[in-house]
């Protein structure tokens, strides 16, 4: 490839990720000083993309592979949706785009607080690899119910990539009622297990911005976290939580190395994950 075609293939790139006033201060920019757009970059974004191409969304809804948990209505996983070539292509492109600086935890030169988490803002553009997670979403014929699926003009608006080393986990929530109901996610990289519980008192004033301590805040001791219904989060799988599952259980993925489900040994590593969901319409007077 010779280099101005290479010049122009990251300009496409850049303008499919940043839009394109970013493109014009690339532009701008290579003609003072020669700037070079980091190789991993492109590679992993054309990589992925490459793997994007290819796939046929509806080869990857699996009814067989698809669960709705009977205790949990509205919470519904699909095991490896994603086949691994891709599900790796998302994990090192996701990698490299928001935490390419970040050491693993325990790394004895990590001074600066560590980035474990990234946001998107907005609709996502026509080729970026996020509207092809949000439009595995819209065809899926059972993650969501279709007053969701098919909510217009957008069915997202916001992804939350979250980034797990080790031990590193989340702890029990409801999702902060900003966003609407359906939420997706999508795993990348090691395995985990997620945990949901009924949410108490005290989760929904915290998912309504409300000080749980408060004069309805529900005490500690009525807590009995015993009944945790578990699932397993491996590479290229997809949760979604709707309804009950999204407003009345809590989901959480403790902190740990190793842990156990169903007979398996599950050793902790890096892991990925992107959130996808979409804002409560400040406009609409329901808030
Ligand atoms: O990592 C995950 O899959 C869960 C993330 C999550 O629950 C959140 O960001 O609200
Ligand atoms: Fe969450």
């Amino acid at each position: 490839m010779g280099t101005n075609s290479k010049g122009e293939t990251e300009r496409e790139l850049f303008r499919d990720l940043f839009g394109d006033s970013d493109v014009e201060t690339a532009e701008t920019q290579e003609h003072c000083k020669q700037v070079t757009l980091p190789n991993t970059f492109d590679n992993s974004y054309s990589h992925l993309m490459g793997c994007i191409k290819n796939v046929d969304i509806r080869t990857l809804f699996n009814n067989d592979a698809t669960e709705e948990a009977r205790e949990i209505p509205g919470l519904v996983f699909q095991k490896r949706i994603l086949p691994p070539e891709l599900s790796t292509a998302f994990f090192k492109y996701l990698e490299h785009v928001y935490f390419s600086e970040t050491p693993k935890s325990g790394d004895t030169c990590d001074i600066q607080p560590r980035t474990n988490q990234g946001m998107y803002f907005g609709e996502f553009p026509q080729f970026h690899p996020f509207s092809f997670l949000e439009q595995i979403c819209r065809l899926h014929p059972s993650l969501l119910p279709a007053s969701i699926r098919n909510r217009t003009p957008s069915l997202f608006n916001q992804a939350i990539i979250n980034l797990y080393d080790d031990e590193e986990g989340i702890g029990d929530h409801v999702d902060l009622f900003r966003f609407e109901d359906g939420v997706v996610g999508f795993s990348f990289g090691g395995p985990c297990v997620m945990q949901f519980r009924k949410a108490t008192q005290a989760d929904k004033l915290k998912a309504a911005a409300q000080d749980p301590k408060g004069p309805y805040g529900v005490s500690k001791k009525a807590l009995c976290y015993e009944n945790y219904h578990k699932i397993l989060l491996e590479s290229g799988d997809v949760y979604a939580m709707s309804g009950e599952a999204r407003y009345e259980w809590t989901h959480g993925i403790k902190e740990t190395s190793r842990e156990h489900l169903q007979g398996f040994d599950i050793a902790r590593a890096r892991r990925i994950s992107v959130t996808l969901r979409k804002l409560v319409d400040s406009n609409n007077g329901c808030n």
